[in-house]
């Protein structure tokens, strides 16, 4: 039986006010059960919980989330002097990556307090109850452990994965794993917001239900009829100095690899987007996206929506993208259940936020980890392809683990 837990107050009374600049809208969050979506500063933050959806897992759960969404919007009292996309009541969610996992969730903060375009607003769902403030305590000193795979095995499944690869089963597959982590203190996730925010300014630094990470990659942004997706996939190590970098970056260019790598993801929202799009831009060149700890082949793809989709039902028809499953998708999915050995839970699922009017921007959840009092549970994934070293691929999972490693250590 599926368990459905759902707890609202209804209806809603929301009420939406222009509010002068906050600045760092990650310095406002008051408690350690934040919930944040931002990027270069802006985007939006909130805390308390006017509404929470635990989603039943199963194909049809991004339409169960739309329709708990719409009758709860649809019920609300909104007085929104704002009138911007993110204004008015809004949901944060987590959906997992494999729909048949449970773990999926969306919220409706009690507070909002969102920054775009050189405006700034308050979103506040029922009474103005006061929230204790508690100041942000560092994690302290952290240790870490194997998470479901040594190294070692995981390289091994790499190999595996490779070998079906090569004997025509498919083109590509990503695969993943996880890492513990111990910290001596409480893991405040605005500790680690803060630190993501500054070091990753160009990624979405998020949290929704113990999920923190900071992701370069946008599933879709949803502005009214417009659509905007960053698909990423091919990834190279930063150099030591300016001119290694360079060389790095070129190589990934070059690489027949990668390329393809690349090519495998942008096809799957190619294919995803088509039947929802009146237009659809998608580059014929990758561009190079340089991060702090790796640097990926990027190509931005904007399109506009034929009728009135929202976000969440472009993201319903886009996860899971190559750039997080593979090629072709069924075979992957079943072959990353068979090797990983582990749940991803939300890790590669779509993390972000809707508002009443259907816009929103979701990313897929990279470079983020399950926290969870002192412990913490990291992950990472690489695109693997007929071409991949099993070594160079641990390597590549281990640099974009040190996003979240810098996060929880400073
Ligand atoms: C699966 C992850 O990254 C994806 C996004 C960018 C580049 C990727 C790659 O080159 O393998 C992955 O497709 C991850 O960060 O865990």
């Amino acid at each position: 039986m599926i368990r459905v837990s759902v707890a609202l107050i209804r209806p809603l009374a929301v009420r939406t006010v222009a509010v002068s600049d906050p600045h760092d809208l990650l310095a406002r969050l008051p408690d350690a059960a934040p919930y944040a979506w931002v990027r270069h500063g802006e985007g939006l933050v909130g805390w308390g919980e006017a509404a929470r959806a635990v989603v039943p897992p199963g194909p049809g759960r991004f339409e169960w989330a739309r329709g708990w969404l719409s009758s709860l919007f649809e019920g609300a009292h909104i007085d929104d002097e704002v009138g911007m996309p993110g204004s008015g009541p809004v949901a944060l969610g987590s959906f997992t990556f494999d729909a048949d996992t449970p773990g999926s969730t969306l919220v409706v903060p009690r507070v909002v307090l969102a920054r775009r375009g050189g405006r700034a607003w308050l979103t506040t769902v029922g009474d103005d109850r006061l929230t204790l403030a508690t100041p942000p305590v560092p994690p302290g000193r952290i240790r870490y452990g194997d998470g479901s795979l040594t190294a070692p095995e995981w390289e091994h499944r790499v190999a595996r994965a490779v070998r079906r690869i090569r004997d025509g089963a498919l083109d590509k597959v990503v695969l993943a794993r996880d890492l513990t982590a111990v910290a001596d203190r409480h893991i405040d996730p605005r500790v680690l917001l803060a630190r993501l925010a500054d070091r990753y300014p160009e990624c979405y630094t998020f949290s929704v239900g113990g999920l923190v990470g900071a992701t370069p990659e946008l599933l879709v942004r949803h502005t009214g009829q417009s659509i905007e997706s960053l698909v990423l996939a091919g990834t190279a190590a930063r150099g030591a100095d300016a001119s290694e970098d360079a060389a790095r970056g070129m190589a990934l260019f070059a690489s027949e690899k990668d390329r393809h790598e690349h090519a495998c993801a942008v096809a799957s929202v190619r294919e995803a987007l088509t039947p929802l799009c009146a237009d659809l831009d998608v580059p014929d060149h990758p561009e190079l996206l340089v991060l702090p700890n790796v640097q990926h082949l990027a190509s931005r793809v904007t399109g506009r929506l034929s009728d009135g989709a929202s976000v969440l039902d472009v993201v319903a028809a886009m996860h899971p993208t190559a750039a997080v499953g593979g090629t072709p998708t069924g075979t992957a999915l079943a072959v990353i259940r068979e090797l990983e050995g582990m749940d991803r839970g939300g890790y590669a699922g779509p993390v972000g936020w809707i508002d009443a009017r259907g816009d929103g921007e979701w990313g897929i959840a990279l470079r983020c980890a399950y926290v969870s009092g002192d412990r913490a549970r990291l992950f990472a994934g690489c695109g693997i392809m007929a071409e991949s070293d099993p070594a160079a691929e641990l390597a590549e999972a281990q640099a974009k683990l040190r996003a979240m490693q810098y996060a929880l250590e400073g």
